[in-house]
């Protein structure tokens, strides 16, 4: 049995990367809510690298303060600059350092809000979406990704902030020095850009790649880590290893050909930029020796070239981090931008007090549109009717779960609630209409009393353990050391499938609403006990509509209505005595069991 739509699909490890500039503009608008922390940011890394500017120019009036003639140095000038060098770098590492801080609070605020945009939207999501996609990988996005996002925010922007204004610092400081040892740089730079452009295209998709083969790598692991009982017992282990190794190797391989390319990008930059230094010296000599510059100013100038190309340098270093920065971003995006579960209809109205009576009026289904799973399925339940769906595995039965709860739509037909199109009904107030229990036990990490009163935490422990014993789970609890205080963690051996499917039977039972969905909900329950609690789910079916999926027939023998399911049709439909006395299929299952 499936947990409605728990078919799982991989993703598919490849998703088109979307251009830059959109993902800058998303991660744009998330800076901005942040405006004044972003402008005071701002303030700061100006003045600190204005501060930092000065530097070089008063080092040239100090070495023209030296003077070109041993023995007569200008001492006091020479110290009067050098002072004020001191005191400027001093400011200017102090604002840098207030800089550094904002920054790192601002990256944390926006990861913060990323995240939290990210999962709630994952909460809005259509089943559909977790039918198609891995979970590692979608893990991988919410940790992974956006740790990646982080780092980038933190480090990288706050580097790119501050190089571009010692850039522009720096060319104004060299303009005002000498325009013509300036041309040298009319060489360089577009050189150095142009090659920093073309790398960061190229570099670019492997990071998207990167970040997709990781993503591919945490859906396996996860795959390995849940299923290890079932890998151990096939003696998987090698088989499931050889698997992990060969992902691990692509995403190995991933990254290290972006890397490759993204390390490169740096060195050969730094040549170019060392190639306009070696350039400044010879030409900064010659016009040294026509008298056109001072000896101070060309150090100066030498200064500001290395502050000017430095921060090229570092763009180009820090590039690839940004590509991987982006990639990830990208994946953060992609998972926001996808379809939330569609709007109820303008026209929707809470569902209201209901009687609880249901119907599927000729409804057509399939999970893709061209391969129909519910063929003209029609079955209609009174209120406080007890409706048993039973077929052979792969019939349709989950899948009219999944249409009950509205978790998909159908393609035709209707579904109604107390006469009632359920489109007509928002999506949340007809879900809290029924209580589904599941095969698939759902326990989350809290404490046994937390989980049995998961959809009502305003329940009163008196309540939780009448409900613990209407399921016969109070004893078992009682034995435990903490009793209903003991933590669920990821510990399973603690407690066996049979008890965990009572705890949510326990939790359902302290539910009251009209409507009842029990998917083969005591399957892993022995015989004698499910005996034991028919009384408490008689007592829980009580004046409910309950739809029953169960492949122990005898356990729905007392049903109004028994509806044969086969290939996405009824084919039959009665009470258990005039289904037997047909001996139509619901007679072949029902003999096939006891015999
Ligand atoms: N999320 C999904 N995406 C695509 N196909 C699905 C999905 N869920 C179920 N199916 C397909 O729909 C058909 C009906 O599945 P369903 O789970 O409703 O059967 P079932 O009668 O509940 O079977 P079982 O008794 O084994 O649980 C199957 O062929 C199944 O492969």
């Amino acid at each position: 049995m499936q947990t409605p739509g728990g078919h799982r699909r991989p993703s598919g490890s490849q998703e088109r990367p979307r251009d830059t500039r959109y993902t800058l503009r998303r991660l744009w608008g998330y800076l901005c809510r942040h405006r004044w922390m972003l402008l005071a940011a701002a303030a700061l890394a100006l003045a600190s690298n204005l501060l930092a500017l000065l530097g070089p120019m008063l080092s040239g009036l100090a070495i023209d303060a030296i003077g070109t003639v041993p023995g007569q140095v200008d001492f006091p000038r020479v110290f009067f600059y050098a002072g004020w060098m001191l005191a400027f770098y001093l400011l200017s590492a102090l604002l840098g350092y207030l800089f550094s801080l904002l920054m790192i609070r601002l990256s944390q605020r926006v990861v913060r809000q990323m995240r939290g945009d990210l999962f709630s939207h994952l909460m809005d999501l259509p089943v559909r979406y977790f039918d198609s996609h891995q979970t590692g990988d979608i893990v991988s996005r919410i940790s992974y990704d956006i740790d990646t996002v982080n780092t980038s925010l933190s480090s990288d922007l706050l580097q790119i902030g501050t190089s571009a204004i010692t850039v522009v610092g720096s060319f104004g400081m060299m303009l005002a020095i000498s325009p013509a040892l300036l041309a040298v740089f009319a060489v360089t730079v577009p050189l150095s850009i142009l090659w920093t452009r073309y790398m960061t295209r190229k570099v670019r998709p492997l990071f998207s790649r990167r970040s997709a083969e990781l993503g591919a790598l945490g859906g396996l692991s996860e795959e390995a880590v849940s299923g290890l009982r079932t890998v151990k017992a096939y003696s998987g282990e090698e088989a499931v290893t050889a698997r992990f190794d060969a992902q691990d190797k692509r995403a190995l391989d991933a990254q290290y050909a972006a890397d490759y390319y993204g390390t490169m990008t740096g060195p050969s930059v730094n040549f170019i930029n060392n190639l306009s230094l070696t350039l400044v010296s010879v030409l900064g000599a010659t016009l040294f020796l026509f008298g056109k510059i001072t000896l101070g100013n060309l150090s100066s100038f030498v200064l500001y070239s290395r502050k000017f190309s430095g921060p090229i340098n570092e763009i180009a270093n820090i590039a690839s981090d940004l590509q991987s920065a982006f990639a990830a971003a990208e994946r953060v995006f992609r998972l926001i931008d996808e379809l939330p579960e569609p709007a109820d209809a303008p026209d929707a109205l809470p569902a209201g007090a209901v009687r609880g009576e249901v119907e599927l009026d000729r409804v057509s289904f399939g999970y893709d549109p061209t391969a129909p799973v519910l063929k003209d399925f029609s079955l209609r339940a009174p209120p406080g009717s007890l409706v048993a769906i039973v077929g052979p595995t792969g019939a349709g039965k989950t899948t009219v779960i999944n249409l009950l709860m509205r978790f998909y739509d159908p393609q035709s037909g209707e579904i109604r609630l107390d006469g009632r199109e359920t489109r007509r009904i928002t999506r949340d107030s007809l879900r809290r209409c029924y209580t589904l229990v599941l095969q698939d036990t759902w326990l989350f990490s809290g404490t046994i009393a937390e989980n049995i009163a998961y959809a009502r935490p305003d329940a009163t422990r008196e309540e939780v353990v009448a409900a613990a014993k209407a399921a016969h789970i109070h004893r078992f609890i009682s034995q435990l050391p903490q009793g209903y205080d003991t933590p669920l963690t990821g510990d399973e051996a603690a407690i066996s499938r049979g008890q965990k499917q009572m705890l949510t039977i326990a939790r359902a039972m302290l539910l009251q609403s009209n409507m009842l969905i029990l998917d083969e909900a005591t399957s892993n329950v022995d015989t004698r006990t499910e005996r034991r609690i028919q009384g408490a789910m008689r007592q829980l079916m009580e004046g409910r509509t309950c739809f029953v999926i169960a492949h122990r027939l005898s356990t729905i023998q007392n049903a109004d209505v028994i509806l044969v399911v086969k290939d996405g049709r009824v084919v039959e439909q009665g009470d258990h005595a005039s289904l037997l006395q047909r001996g139509g299929a619901y007679a072949e299952l029902y003999w096939a069991q006891f015999q």
